[in-house]
């Protein structure tokens, strides 16, 4: 599967732009702030149909416009697609394959995907839990649309509970309308909770063999899902979650705020079995997240079989040049990399490349190869 043409209106810094792209590798260079990480961020939105960054929608809409669109073609094993999304500043975004309108994720073509790489990825390992929290349940979205629709139920439902709790305080007699709201809790979180730790099992597996590949052979990964809720038996979770829940409750009203359930479990990385978080150096911390991202994309490839588009985003000055090499040099999928210089980029890669130069919201003069 691979993009061959994207227009741009008013989206970010560009105006307009249709430009084609080809199947392999395709190289966005220029100075800073000139619009290349805008592209990769279309590129992945008209795939993923989500950002990938965490931001409003209409800030993807250009200073002072009232609408913006993306559009892409795709070429997948069951034909061509064409997917346009248009963003507005006061209603919401509207996605569209072919002539058809879709308003569920779970509608669209599922053959397309990408996966984006960038510095920023680190904290992944390093940050808040809810960074690792979206990127386990993002990539459970990529499998399954419909597990969306069961992450917002869960938020409802939590977010009714919480309300309730803060009312508890105030009219202590409202107790005894929680448990209905428990019982559905114990229901979305069950299955978040549970494609969360399957998806988990699948690509801990892959990257830690992709870790073992890249590191000295002394270093190994393990990764793990942390929760106080015991997850260790499918069939007990239920039940654990509903005692945790009853010996929380007092606590709970106090604060007006559940404290368990998935929106406070976590993923632990740890080398030799220290956290990732406090004893990893920066490379190492790095090549977790490369480790993650490289999982992803072979389970998607392997559930999907088609490899998804890779977008690597400023990540050739941050790898060693034995990282670089291991990243382009397969042939398997479309990769959009940018890089404010192309000395970053090894001279075998460049051979192959097309070059498209990034100035001002604007595509520039091309290699030839386009
Ligand atoms: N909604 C918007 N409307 C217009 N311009 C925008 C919008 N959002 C961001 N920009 C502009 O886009 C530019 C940044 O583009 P981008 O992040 O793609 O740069 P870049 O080429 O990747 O730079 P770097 O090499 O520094 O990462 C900035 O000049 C910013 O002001």
């Amino acid at each position: 599967m691979y993009l061959y043409n994207l227009r741009l209106y008013d989206f970010r810094n560009f105006s307009e732009l249709n430009t084609k792209f080809n199947n392999g590798i395709n190289i966005f260079y220029g100075d800073n702030a000139q619009g290349k990480t805008n592209l990769l961020e279309a590129i992945y939105f008209i795939s993923e149909l989500r950002a990938a960054r965490a931001f409003k929608e209409s800030e993807l809409i250009k200073y002072e416009r009232p609408l913006a669109f993306i559009k892409g073609e795709f070429k997948t094993n069951t034909g061509p697609i064409t997917r346009q999304v248009t963003f507005y500043r006061d209603r919401k975004k509207e996605v569209k394959e072919g002539e058809n309108k879709k308003n569920k994720r779970s509608d669209l073509c599922p053959d397309i995907s990408a996966v984006y790489f960038s510095p920023d990825d680190v904290d992944l390992i390093k940050g808040e839990p809810g960074l690792r929290r979206r990127f386990i349940d993002n990539i459970v979205c990529q499998f399954r649309p419909t597990f969306y629709k069961y992450l917002q139920d869960y938020q409802r439902v939590l977010a009714e509970r919480n309300m309730l709790l803060k009312s508890i305080k105030v009219k202590p007699e409202l107790i005894k309308t929680l448990d209905p709201w428990d019982n559905q809790l114990i229901e979305f979180g069950f299955r978040v909770i549970s494609e969360r730790i399957s998806m988990l099992s699948k690509i801990s597996q892959k990257a830690k063999d992709y870790f073992k590949s890249f590191s000295p052979p002394e270093s190994h990964l393990d990764i793990k899902y942390k929760s106080e809720i015991d997850f260790t038996n499918l069939s007990l979770i239920k039940k654990d979650y509903s005692k945790k829940l009853i010996e929380n409750r007092k606590k709970d009203i106090g604060r007006s705020f559940t404290s368990l359930g998935p929106h406070r479990d976590d993923i632990e990385f740890l080398i030799n079995g220290r956290d990732a978080k406090y004893f990893a150096s920066q490379g190492q911390q790095r090549l977790i997240t490369l480790c993650l991202k490289f999982a992803q994309r072979s389970l998607l490839s392997t559930e999907k079989g088609e490899f998804p588009i890779l977008l690597l985003d400023d990540v050739m000055s941050e790898l060693d040049e034995g990282h670089r090499k291991l990243i382009l040099d397969d042939e398997k999928s479309q990769v959009f990399i940018t890089t404010t210089d192309l000395k970053f980029i090894p001279d075998n890669i460049l051979k192959k490349a097309s070059l498209y130069l990034i100035n001002n919201g604007r595509i520039g003069e091309q290699d030839g190869k386009n």
